[in-house]
């Protein structure tokens, strides 16, 4: 059922051939579409400076502060088209983003950090409570560190603050920008392993943008491949994971070590762009 966009799922948000300008001169996305299905986790992975955190922000409305324009194309939810120019509007459809480099309050405690996520919320301090509670369950360290700086905790304990913070506003879609950033690869595997947690039993939907294909890839139901700003492959995960190329130039499965499919001549991806 959720194996991707044409499987006949519920589609939740769509991006549709979206154009996005900074300073009115650089183009960084060049048509990015995709659809994220309602309940389940789709990937969008690329290498550095792929266009994936662009493509998040034109989605949460934050582009506009670094002025960042969408040019071309739309991008809907529930089917209702979205401005992309209210990050206020979007947390009220249910739209929030995680950014890449976790952003936390640094001076507040982890505590103060969290209730800072339910300042949108309209349906009082017992539901608060029972959310903070939630968010305790899901990172029972950020119980244990509640009353500690924000600054001084360490780099994962921050990932899950800045999760937290954004699962106390409620959003039905969480837009998570490089969760593994700067992680170890143990600390990655408990932060996705919770996100999976968060997808199966509170039935959050996830769009994630990852250079770890790897684990992205095996948590996802779904993955679209950015580079240079466009999607030059996508597929359900377990398909994706198999694929020769995906194996070849995301997964490090090659003699000859990773590679960017543009550097190959013979790459039998689908060139999208050029149909
Ligand atoms: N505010 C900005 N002004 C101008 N150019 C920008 C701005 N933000 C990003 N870019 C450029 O847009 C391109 C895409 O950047 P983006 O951050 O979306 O990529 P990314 O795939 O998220 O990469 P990374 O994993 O390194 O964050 C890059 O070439 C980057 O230099």
């Amino acid at each position: 059922m959720l194996d991707g966009p044409d499987q006949g799922s519920d589609t939740l948000l769509e991006v549709n051939n979206i154009e996005v300008i900074y300073n009115h001169v650089i183009l960084v996305l060049k048509g990015v579409s995709l659809k994220v299905p309602k309940g389940g986790i789709t990937s969008l992975l690329g290498g550095n400076g792929a266009g994936k955190t662009t493509t998040l922000k034109a989605i949460s409305g934050l582009l506009r502060s670094e002025r960042g324009e969408i040019t071309k194309g739309s991008i809907s939810y529930r089917g209702e088209r979205l401005t992309g120019e209210d990050p206020a509007a979007q947390v009220k459809a249910g739209i929030i983003q995680v950014m890449e480099g976790r952003h936390c309050f640094e001076h507040l405690t982890v505590e103060e950090n969290l209730l800072t996520g339910a300042y949108t919320r309209r349906d009082g301090r017992g539901a608060t409570e029972a959310d903070l509670q939630m968010v305790y369950d899901y990172f029972p360290r950020l119980k244990e560190r509640r009353k500690s700086q924000a600054g001084y905790t360490s780099g994962g304990e921050q990932q899950m603050v800045a999760i937290g913070r954004a699962l106390m506003s409620r959003p039905e879609t969480i837009l998570l920008d490089e969760p593994s950033m700067g992680l170890a690869p143990q600390l990655v595997e408990q932060i996705f392993g919770i996100v999976k947690r968060l997808n199966e039993e509170q039935g959050v939907t996830f769009l994630l943008a990852e250079q770890n294909t790897n684990v992205a890839l095996r948590f996802a139901h779904y993955g679209y491949i950015l580079e240079s700003g466009r999607i030059v492959m996508d597929g359900p995960a377990a398909e994706l994971r198999e694929n020769p190329d995906v194996k070849e130039f995301y997964l490090g499965m090659s003699e000859e070590g990773r590679k960017s499919f543009r550097d190959v001549r013979s790459y039998r991806r689908r060139k999208r762009w050029l149909a």
